[in-house]
């Protein structure tokens, strides 16, 4: 990136160059059990906590403090470590600065969608110009090797002689295990290293069973965290301050003023997009925290709307208050319907933090600094609740992220299909499937095909929501529709549920490890609190259920945008050879005797 050489530069790291010239980067997806056991019995995010247990305590001379962004936090207002950050710098009159390491490694490795970072990367440039505006410089340092971030943190703070570091704790194993490395690296050299919870509304941890675990069933897990919510709301709902301008001298200050010159980069190679696609997801996801709020006031005052039903503006004009028809108001009745924008689409600003969740939830409360006032708990902040769910989920039982099912019994379930090499450990990939061990191009093209498979079922509902999600899509898709098309896969394809996950990863603009995995994991009844695996809905039923217009299929299946009535959902054979549309690839009735003597008998074909 042309950025890395301007301005400050921390030292070279000592294997960057390595990095660059090293083989194709494949991290492994599936640990062990006893791997993940371990992981599970000591996690990450308590070695993590212990470690910074005694921060804060040192008062060391300082010239700066900084605050590290992260990938889900990219806003100002209501962020609390930068707000943290920004306090500490003024108490000790030095100035704050902002810095964010772009790590094509850790996209890769977390299979992260080309316009996820595309986004990233659009709010990043609108963070920068807010933050110029208070004094405060935003330096981009692009590292090709993930291993050395610890090492350039390090460097950087030492350059800037700096005496605290403020991140928002991200919760996946390697992140984690990231952070424990530069708390120790941190402490050796003085430097506090703080690390703040911010993503969840009630952060993991705190909402426990009798027996002090983290929750792995939903509704008594909800009950508990609204009671905790609700019994100190200043403290979860606190709306953290916006950052003090720095004094404008800064700009002058030998080892700050370069920092202002570093430039967001347009793309991440191997992550960019072609120029069509990024103006359309620019119209369809506007980047920034105005944007994000303006979508949530949408959500909390006007109807819905059928115009709404794809990569459109979500802040086109002509949307109709309403306090009885509002979309939160029927959100109850009408969440499960994909042909219109029945749901609040805030999951994309969510997972960026480009809003904070603290943030939806106050805007459903008449008035937050009314004590007495609690709040409601309704359905949509309910699902906010899902959300937090899962990442207590990941970490409290860290195993789901390392590709183990979160209930082994279901380990040796056999999938079907091309097992991509590299991507298993040795005794996994031959316990997946020891027939389709197939070499790494071979399998690559494999899947690729297969894939492309994936749009043209013969199911429409299906075909419809795999389209919304590639090129023709929006990188989105409604959760009803998410879960009728992961259901589809592993259960009437019986395709991996860690390659549904990846492919999902791969193509959403909301993609989050934490919900993605414990959207998977339920569909494919491996999961905490899952559908029970003889839960096997018929694609057509729900087809009706989620899309009663037609109208989500017809647009997204142009080979059936003039069929009507039932046969739009089910269409008979001779109306799908008529249209060239493909026949349906399997029975759902055999299908699902399949799937039922697989989990009944896992290890058997
Ligand atoms: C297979 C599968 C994969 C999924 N992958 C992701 C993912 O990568 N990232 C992601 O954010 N969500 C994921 N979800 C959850 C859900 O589908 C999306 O959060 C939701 O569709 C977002 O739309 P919305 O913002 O309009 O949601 P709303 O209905 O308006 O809900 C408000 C917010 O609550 C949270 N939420 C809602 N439903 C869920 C849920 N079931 N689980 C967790 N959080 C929820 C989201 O943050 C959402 O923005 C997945 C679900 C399934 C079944």
């Amino acid at each position: 990136m042309s950025n890395l050489k301007r301005g400050l530069s921390p030292a070279a790291s000592p294997s960057s160059k390595r990095a660059r010239t090293s083989p194709a980067f494949r991290p492994k997806k599936i640990a062990t059990v006893d791997a993940a056991a371990a992981v599970d019995s000591d996690t990450p995010l308590s070695k993590l906590l212990k470690v910074v247990e005694d921060v804060g305590k040192k008062s060391k001379a300082t010239e700066s403090v900084v605050y590290w962004m992260r990938m889900g936090d990219l806003r100002i207002k209501d962020n609390r470590a930068l707000s943290l950050a920004s306090a500490h710098a003024k108490k000790a009159d030095v100035p704050l600065v902002v810095v964010f390491i772009l790590s094509p490694q850790c996209y890769k490795a977390h299979d992260r969608a080309p316009r996820r970072i595309d986004f990233t990367l659009r709010n990043l440039a609108l963070i920068k110009a807010s933050l110029q505006k208070l004094h405060i410089p935003l330096r981009t340092i692009t590292e090709p090797n993930r291993r050395v971030i610890p090492h350039q943190i390090i460097s950087f703070l030492e350059h800037l002689n700096a005496s605290a570091i403020y991140a928002n704790i991200e919760y996946e194993v390697d992140e984690l295990r990231r952070d424990i490395e530069i708390s120790k690296a941190a402490r050796e050299k003085d430097i506090d290293a703080i690390f703040t919870h911010d993503k969840c509304v009630v952060e993991p941890g705190v909402v426990l069973t009798k027996e002090k675990r983290a929750y792995s069933v939903y509704s008594p897990y909800q009950k508990a965290w609204l009671k905790t919510l609700n019994a100190n709301i200043p403290h979860f709902l606190e709306n953290y301050p916006e950052p003090h301008p720095n004094s404008e001298s800064v700009h002058t200050m030998a080892k700050f003023g370069a920092l202002f010159d570093s430039l967001v980069p347009e793309s991440v190679v191997g992550f960019e997009l072609d120029p069509a696609d990024r103006a359309k997801m620019e119209q369809v996801w506007p980047a920034g925290e105005t944007a994000a709020n303006e979508i949530l006031q949408r959500f909390l005052h006007t109807k819905s709307r059928s115009s709404q039903l794809a990569a459109v503006d979500p802040l086109a004009e002509g949307a109709e208050d309403s306090v009885k028809r509002s979309r939160i108001s029927v959100y109850d009745a009408e969440r499960d319907r994909a042909d219109k924008d029945t749901t609040s689409r805030l999951s994309p600003y969510l997972a960026a933090g480009v809003i904070s969740a603290r943030a939806c939830v106050r805007a459903t409360m008449p008035d937050t600094k009314n004590t007495t006032k609690k709040v409601d708990g309704g359905r949509w902040v309910q699902e906010v609740a899902w959300r937090d769910f899962y990442v207590c989920i990941l970490a409290g039982f860290p195993r789901v992220s390392m590709g183990r099912p979160f209930q082994e019994k279901y380990a040796d379930i056999v999938w079907e299909g091309p097992v991509l090499e590299g991507a298993y450990t040795d005794n996994q990939q031959e316990r997946l499937n020891p027939k389709a061990k197939l070499p790494l191009a071979t399998a690559e093209s494999h899947i690729e095909k297969w894939k492309t498979g994936w749009c043209r079922t013969g199911y429409p509902i299906v075909d419809a929501g795999m389209r919304c999600l590639n090129e023709m899509g929006w990188a989105y898709l409604h959760n009803r529709a998410r879960m009728i098309c992961a259901m589809f896969l592993v259960k009437h394809l019986m395709i991996d549920w860690r390659i549904g996950e990846k492919y999902f990863m791969e193509k959403l603009i909301d993609g989050d490890l934490a919900s993605n995995n414990g959207g998977w994991q339920w569909c494919a009844s491996t999961g905490v609190d899952a559908c029970p695996y003889f839960r096997i809905f018929n694609p057509y039923s729900q087809s009706l259920k989620a899309d009663p217009t037609g109208d989500f299929i017809r647009h997204f299946v142009p080979e059936l945008a003039a069929v009507r009535g039932p046969d739009l959902h089910n269409p008979p054979p001779s109306v799908a050879d008529k249209l060239g549309y493909p026949r349906a690839i399997v029975k759902h009735e055999d299908s699902r005797d399949r799937a039922l003597r697989r989990f009944k008998n896992p290890g058997e074909a």
